[in-house]
């Protein structure tokens, strides 16, 4: 199948248990909660997206013909060395493109696969590391995986039900917006109210990594 792909980067993973690592970025084109028009924001299931995700036009960003091909471009990418491999397929929802072949070319290149989804689709069972990053009003499938992600603040949450779930971490990160201040102390309140979250920061966003 033709993967696409609106941008690719070698960068340190800003969010989450895994931030601080050393990672190439594969941002795939297209999301099943938003169109990523402007125009459809107030009407999508998703409205508070930070990202650009239409096309293929990104730097780094095409369409791959093949699983090899991409995965080559993710090697290229990465540059020399065999050690601690390690891509995050994101997007858009990776889960529209993400299959059995990539996730093979993948590991056939030594990296370890991580994946930041919002579990409308299931994980592909190969995948090392599964982030979900639950939308109020979406129907989250992928109910079990490495961290569970919730951008905060998000009416419409119920939190004791995704507490249920079984995932080895569970974070909560503030909401990017024009009230990002007020967010950071929703999430702040979240996290000393509840110990069995703790706060992650989008620090990509402070240190001015992509
Ligand atoms: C752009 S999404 C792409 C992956 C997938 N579609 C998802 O939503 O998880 C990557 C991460 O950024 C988070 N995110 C998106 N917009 C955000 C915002 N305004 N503030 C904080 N996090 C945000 C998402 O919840 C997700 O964890
Ligand atoms: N540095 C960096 N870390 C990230 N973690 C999750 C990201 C995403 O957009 O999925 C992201 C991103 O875009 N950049
Ligand atoms: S689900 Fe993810 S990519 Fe889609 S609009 Fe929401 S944050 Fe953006
Ligand atoms: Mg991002």
């Amino acid at each position: 199948m033709t993967y696409s792909v609106k941008e690719m980067f070698l960068t340190l993973q800003g969010e989450g248990v895994n931030a601080g690592a050393r990672a190439v970025f594969v941002r795939f084109a297209g999301c099943n909660l938003w169109t990523g028009r402007e125009q459809d924001r107030a009407s999508a299931i998703c409205q508070f997206c930070d990202t650009e995700f239409v096309g293929t036009d990104g730097l780094g960003g095409g369409k791959f013909a093949t699983a090899n091909a991409l995965a080559d471009a993710v090697l290229g990418f990465w540059g020399e060395g065999a050690e601690k491999r390690f891509v995050v397929l994101t997007g858009g929802e990776p889960m529209l493109q993400v299959d059995d072949a990539l996730v093979e070319a993948l590991h056939a290149r030594g990296f370890r696969i991580a994946i930041e989804s919002n579990g409308t689709i299931a994980a592909h069972p190969g995948i090392d590391w599964v982030c979900i990053s639950p939308k109020a009003g979406s129907e989250v499938v992928q109910r079990a995986g490495d961290e569970l992600k919730l951008v905060w603040p998000q009416p419409g949450t119920d939190v004791e039900a995704i507490e249920g779930w079984d995932f080895a971490n569970f974070l909560i990160q503030p909401m990017d917006s024009v009230a990002a201040q007020e967010n950071i102390e929703a999430a702040i309140a979240f996290a000393m109210a509840r110990p069995k979250w703790r706060l992650t920061l989008q620090t990509h966003k402070m240190l001015g990594l992509r």
